[in-house]
């Protein structure tokens, strides 16, 4: 093919600076976009053991430039893609810190007003990928980043649809367990939108309790945990369940009340969790009506104000 390799003159175009950290898919670092002055996260990709060593990975790429369309002030923007020294890289907006950080920060106050601030955009950024169809599958604290202006973004998108597929070896950090909804637990193969609305509910949950609301250690003790809030599962309350591969049958236990769990908590933020956590994922509330939910609607209409 007779044209300029576009990935050297892409890598030229980033002026690499200090690495940030590491994470599920590969290294990311900061750099400068020399075009535009503005400073940016640059994430390589690791390459996987099935990929072959010089190619790209067509389909990746087709779902990357997918992801590339996705345009909304609560997702984190995927600015470019390119192809460096047989890696991919893709390169997003840079963000100050992330949701994680500020809960454990204990010299944050988060007022009521504040952690609604933060769930809302949560909520907004999926109820936008939601309709694409677009899940995220990982949304977790540090996968909540925050801007300058104190805005949150989803991070990640769509990424382990692309590169964490079922049978990959990295779907088990995919999905942090602590977030992970219950049909995941029990090894569902079809799953939807639901497993987005139960993990935003885990970090909604940690807003209010500033800690990790359901820590399991092993998927086992996470199956647990759940149970222990919300009490075992019945056949009338999710029908489906016991046709899940991993599904085993448990002593009963019966559920606390929600307002022990969140004594804070007012009573629309009580009402609106109980639907996010509700255990059938036919019958979890969708994060659209979520957002048309009482403890929504309030604060909606003053940022319409
Ligand atoms: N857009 C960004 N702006 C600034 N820092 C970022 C950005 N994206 C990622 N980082 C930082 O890079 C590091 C690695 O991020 P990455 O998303 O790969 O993994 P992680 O969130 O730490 O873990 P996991 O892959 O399990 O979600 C983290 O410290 C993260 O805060």
């Amino acid at each position: 093919m007779g044209e300029v390799n576009p990935c050297k003159k892409l890598a030229d175009r980033y002026l690499k600076r200090e690495v940030l950290g590491e994470g599920t898919y590969g290294v990311v670092f900061k750099a400068i976009d020399t075009q535009t002055g503005q400073m940016v996260a640059i994430k390589k990709i690791r390459k996987r053991i099935d990929e072959p060593l010089d190619g790209v990975n067509f389909t990746a790429l087709r779902e990357i430039k997918l992801l590339k369309e996705l345009k909304h002030s609560n997702i984190v923007d995927l600015i470019d893609v390119f192809q460096y020294k047989q890696n991919l890289h893709l390169v997003f907006e840079f963000m100050e810190t992330d949701l994680e950080a500020v809960i454990r920060d204990r010299n944050i106050f988060l007022s009521p007003a504040d952690i609604k601030s933060y769930f809302l955009m949560i909520l907004k950024g999926l109820a936008y990928c939601h309709k694409k169809w677009v899940l995220h599958r990982d949304v977790k604290p540090n996968n909540l980043l925050i801007g300058q202006n104190g805005q949150l973004k989803l991070a990640d998108f769509g990424l382990s649809q692309i590169f964490g597929d079922p049978d990959h070896e990295f779907v088990d950090q995919a999905f942090a367990r602590w977030y992970r909804a219950p049909e995941l637990l029990f090894g569902a193969k079809k799953y939807g939108s639901g497993v987005d609305v139960w993990a935003a509910a885990c970090v909604f949950a940690e807003l209010l309790l500033r800690r990790p609301f359901l820590e399991g250690s092993t998927d086992t003790h996470q199956t647990r945990r759940i149970f222990t809030a919300f009490g075992t599962p019945s056949p009338s309350q999710w029908p489906d369940m016991m046709y899940l591969k991993y599904y085993v049958q448990e002593k009963y236990i019966p559920a606390p009340p929600l307002r022990s769990l969140f004594p804070m908590a007012s009573d629309d933020a009580l009402d609106l969790l109980s639907k996010m956590f509700t255990y059938d994922p036919n019958a979890r509330i969708s994060v659209q009506k979520a957002l048309e939910h009482r403890y929504c609607i309030a604060l909606n209409i003053l940022l319409k104000e």
